[in-house]
């Protein structure tokens, strides 16, 4: 029976921060490491054992996923790095704190541009410190301005089709280590959770979620594994 880990990045700097963060890479914490390796034990702990790797280009999930793997002796996974596992790309937010921007622009409208399912936030200035069009890891790529979750979803889904998918219904044990935007997508898709719905499923940081699978890669069953 396939079976997928999902696990969001542990806590990161700007995580601790409270600012919107998205594209911006930013590092774990030493919280949020310890997350990551713990994640790791639990998963060695219940025979969880993954033979294969997927994470976005940005560090914070990059190593969340080596210090799992770390813990759990198994460095040597291979490992595939996609940006269209990045986290939804918060546009002209980017580097805000979340509280100082509820105060200026009220809770509700805060609330829209964070989880709405299809209004993504201001687009973000060319101009802007926080522009990563030149960054070389995106070189190629065209980079958003900004996205909404469902511009997320359109983006993390062809990769789930070409690449998770196939390795999933290859044998393969598949840990993808990613973001809270990203994984809702796949949550989203996997779960056939509706679009209103969605927006009120929370992800925590350095919580393994796993799915066991049917072998059209159906769910029957989704679970946190530290509650097993
Ligand atoms: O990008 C961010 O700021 C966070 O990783 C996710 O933020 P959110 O909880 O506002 O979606």
């Amino acid at each position: 029976m396939p079976r997928l880990i999902l696990i969001r990045h542990g806590q990161s700097q700007w995580n601790l921060e409270n600012r919107f963060t998205g594209w911006w890479d930013v590092d774990v914490t030493e919280k949020g490491a310890a997350e990551a390796f713990a994640a790791g034990q639990l998963l060695k702990d219940k025979g969880v054992l993954p033979t294969l790797a997927f994470t976005s280009l940005q560090t914070r999930a990059i190593k969340t996923l080596h210090l799992a793997l770390e813990a759990m002796g198994r460095l040597w996974v291979q490992e595939d790095k996609d940006w269209r596992l990045n986290e939804r790309h918060y546009g002209g937010l980017t580097g805000l704190d979340k509280v100082e921007t509820a105060a200026k622009h009220g809770d509700d409208q805060v609330k829209v541009w964070r989880r709405s399912f299809d209004i993504p936030p201001p687009v973000l200035d060319k101009s802007s410190e926080f522009d990563l069009s030149a960054d070389p890891r995106y070189a190629g790529i065209a980079v958003p301005a900004t996205e909404s979750l469902k511009d997320t979803i359109a983006r993390v889904l062809p990769c789930w089709n070409e690449k998770i998918a196939p390795a999933l219904k290859a044998g393969e044990t598949v840990i993808v280590s990613a973001h809270g935007n990203s994984l809702r997508a796949l949550v989203k898709h996997l779960s056939g959770i509706s679009d209103a719905d969605i927006t009120g499923l929370e992800i925590p940081t350095g919580q393994p979620i796993i799915y066991e699978l049917d072998d059209n890669l159906a769910e029957v069953e989704r679970y946190y594994l530290s509650e097993r």
